[in-house]
């Protein structure tokens, strides 16, 4: 390091007075900015607007002071959080936000670590140094300055053995206990995820890193600062992050709001299609199948398996005469409705009419067509599109179908099973098969996505569900003006005036158009939203299937994906990201490395590293920037005495990481055996475990969770690089090859 300790005693009293001033003259001023936007904000909310543009004004107005308020209440702790002196003399105060001295011509007064200014807090070293002096870590309790940490820089081109900036601060930060939710890292964000975060908003970044690299934290910065830096072109469209499991979501839930962020969609591959909720599980290998790239065309096929003609002629009784369908009337129907090369749906009502058109043709012979008046053949045509059995008819040769239908049908149905997939064995074909009635599974979302791209949207539906929605909207505004209407006696003239020239239609015409979602909600509602930028996080989790979902959320292909393709543990998942980016982008997307491991001590790295060289080589395990000094422990019982065990190890972990948390890894088939009622305890599988972190975990039989997958050694690798303080490992079994040697 070239960093070196300047605070003695006596300068760091000096040094606190005098950051003190100006922390307080910060508050000062934020405080008069709080009271702004407050007012601002209830002045907005008092308005009456008489026109839509008003009205439109107003909404505008609410959400910018809304989302102003919302940067305040999170900048209040740690408003200001570091200072920058330069050897020329300028200092820099670093903080959540930007404030500004309106009494001297607007100069800043503490910049926002998004702008460019700060940059050098995170970036400048020894040996690259941007002018930098001095850097200081403010530590700041409710408003007072506790401490500070200095580092000086300008010791002429010494390097740091590193790289590490603010180690103090930073390992202060890393050696915090755990609450089980993750926190922002905006104070001690360090030179390799600086370069990240402030990477160029367009096309695919890639951010590879092994455990606790910091890709998570790093993915959440890079949010902030892209809405920062281009809040224009985001704001309309809007930032989605994906992550792989709602634990998972619930885990980072905390890091944009206290960066003052709100507007930001937050959602896994299974929120993706709005109405359907997936609750259900199935086995990996059923999960497997479905992410495949070649379900493409098992979807093409069977939409097609859909537009079918019979191998007989059908017969459909219409006023007690017997119509009979032939099989080359309905082929020359289907030919004419695939001509249009259009969706399935939207060719539906070409081949019903024309199925129509052959049916009015045989009424009219049966009846005499020299005796019928051109309105009669209309009048045919109409009775017989309302006839049941024609309807039914229709629907078994080439029904409207909405993704939903198309795969219940599919899975519930044998013989279209076999029609889709005629290269699977009849084993594979088994693991698609289940009932009707059944729910949805996550590798269900994407297909449904692509079914739909391969249906087209039933506008029928659509417009149904548009007139319903209307009429609710107008019958709420007709009780809204009864209730007016109620009060007339008491209303003033104003009122009254206003009254009139409102009607029930007017009032739900205003309410749809000045609907107040914010962009985030929007975009959660509709299946064809594509956002301004998309972050992926475990993105090395994603199938074929769920990367097409995202690549038509994002046509203009601004992405960062963030992952490690060494603990890729779902089968469909990346073996590298070439592969998966191949097919999207060819070969146009960068690549930024992330190498230094802030979570895992370097004893339980050196553990997981011995299990990484055992299946994946050319990987190198990151280097841990902090150690313990306390050794990984390993504890081996008879099977049938493990739970008691376990339980016991838990207890001895739960006090040895006081107000911390202990996280139990186990195999899937043990997780029940695991249960605990602890509170600071959470008892996983891999996959759930996957992202999070605990002070203290145990991992569980580990030859077991070996056993488990193809990918069992990454999941073990995962397992084993979740701990911030302590690693344990319990088991029965003989521990894989390389995980007995690390643990001797
Ligand atoms: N610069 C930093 N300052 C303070 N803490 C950091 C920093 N970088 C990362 N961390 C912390 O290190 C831990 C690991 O970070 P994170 O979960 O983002 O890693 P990851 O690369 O996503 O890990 P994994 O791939 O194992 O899920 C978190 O507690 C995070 O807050």
């Amino acid at each position: 390091m070239s960093t070196v300790s300047t605070a003695s005693e006596t300068g760091e009293i000096s040094a606190l007075a005098a950051e003190q001033d100006y922390v307080s003259l910060l508050y000062d001023r934020f405080d008069t900015l709080r009271k702004q936007a407050n007012q601002r904000l209830s002045e907005a909310l008092a308005q009456v607007p008489d026109s839509e543009q008003g009205h439109a004004e107003r909404n505008a107005a609410t959400r910018l002071h809304t989302e102003q308020l919302a940067q305040y209440a999170a900048a209040e702790t740690g408003l200001c959080f570091g200072k920058l002196e330069f050897t020329d003399g300028e200092r820099r105060y670093v903080g959540l936000m930007g404030i500004l001295d309106e009494t001297n011509d607007y100069e800043p007064l503490l910049v926002d670590w998004r702008a460019p200014a700060a940059r050098p807090f995170y970036v400048a070293t020894g040996a690259s140094t941007e002018g930098v002096r001095m850097r200081r870590h403010l530590r700041i309790r409710k408003r007072t300055v506790t401490g500070v940490d200095d580092e000086l820089l300008d010791l002429s081109g010494v390097d740091g053995s590193d790289g590490v900036t603010g180690e103090t601060a930073l390992l202060a930060a890393l050696n915090a206990k755990r609450t089980g939710r993750m926190t922002d890292i905006v104070r001690t964000i360090q030179a390799e995820q600086d370069n990240v975060i402030r990477s160029a908003l367009h096309g695919v970044l890639v951010v590879q890193g092994g455990p606790g690299t910091g890709k998570t934290a790093v993915a959440l910065h890079r949010a902030a600062y892209l809405l920062y830096t281009h809040r224009d072109q985001l704001a309309k469209r809007g930032v989605l992050v994906v992550g792989p499991n709602t634990t998972f979501l619930n885990y980072i839930s905390q890091v944009l709001p206290s960066l003052g962020e709100t507007g930001v969609l937050m959602a896994t591959i299974g929120d993706l299609f709005p109405d359907v909720r997936p609750r259900l599980t199935e086995p990996v290998a059923t999960a497997e199948i479905k992410g495949r790239a070649e379900m493409v065309e098992v979807l093409r096929r069977a939409v097609a398996d859909r537009q079918r003609v019979p191998s007989e002629p059908m017969e459909i009784v219409f006023e007690r005469e017997t119509l009979l369908l032939e099989p080359a009337a309905v082929e020359r129907a289907r030919a004419a409705a695939r001509r249009l090369g259009t969706l399935h749906n939207r060719a539906q009502p070409t081949f019903a009419t024309a199925i129509i058109e052959e049916l009015t043709r045989q009424v009219a012979d049966n009846l005499g067509a020299d005796l019928l008046e051109p309105g009669d053949f209309a009048d045919i045509a109409r009775e017989l599109r309302e006839e049941p059995e024609v309807i039914e008819a229709l629907d078994w040769l080439w029904p409207v179908l909405t993704p939903q239908r198309l795969l219940k049908e599919l899975y519930a149905t044998p013989e279209l099973l076999e029609s889709a997939f005629p290269h699977l064995t009849d084993a594979e074909r088994a693991l698609l098969l289940r009932e009707e009635h059944y729910g949805w599974t996550v590798a269900d979302v994407p297909l449904l996505d692509e079914a739909m791209e391969l249906l087209g949207e039933d506008d029928r539906m659509a417009k149904a569900l548009a007139a319903r929605k209307r009429q609710e909207r107008l019958e709420f505004a007709e009780g809204v003006v009864d209730i007016m209407r109620i009060d007339e006696e008491t209303a003033d003239d104003d009122v009254l005036m206003a009254m009139n020239m409102i009607t029930a239609d007017h009032l739900a015409e205003r309410h749809e158009r000045s609907s107040n979602l914010t962009t985030a909600e929007r975009a959660a509602q509709d299946r064809t939203w594509t956002f301004g930028h998309v972050i992926v996080d475990e993105a090395q989790e994603l199938s074929a299937m769920a990367w097409r979902l995202l690549m038509r959320r994002s046509p203009s292909r601004s992405m960062t994906l963030v992952g490690d393709v060494a603990q890729t543990g779902d089968l469909s998942g990346a073996e590298s990201w070439e592969q998966v980016l191949a097919p999207h982008v060819d070969n146009r997307w960068r690549m930024e490395e992330l190498t230094v491991n802030y979570r895992t001590p370097s004893e339980v790295m050196a553990v997981a590293a011995e299990v990484l060289r055992e299946f994946e080589p050319p990987l190198e395990a990151p280097k841990s920037v902090r150690s313990t000094g306390v050794p990984p422990w390993r504890v081996e019982v008879d099977a049938d005495r493990l739970p008691a065990r376990l339980a016991e190890l838990v207890r001895a972990e739960l006090a040895e990481v006081g107000e911390g948390t202990v996280g139990v890894i186990t195999p899937i088939a043990l997780r029940e055996l695991a249960v605990t009622a602890e509170d600071r305890v959470s008892v996983l599988t891999v996959r759930e475990a996957k992202g999070l972190e605990f002070d203290s975990v145990i991992v569980v039989e580990p030859s077991a969770i070996r056993a488990e997958s193809s990918k069992g050694l990454n999941d073990l690798y995962v397992a084993l690089t979740r701990a911030t303080q302590r690693l344990g490992v319990l088991h029965s079994a003989a521990l894989p090859e390389s995980l007995a040697t690390a643990l001797g």
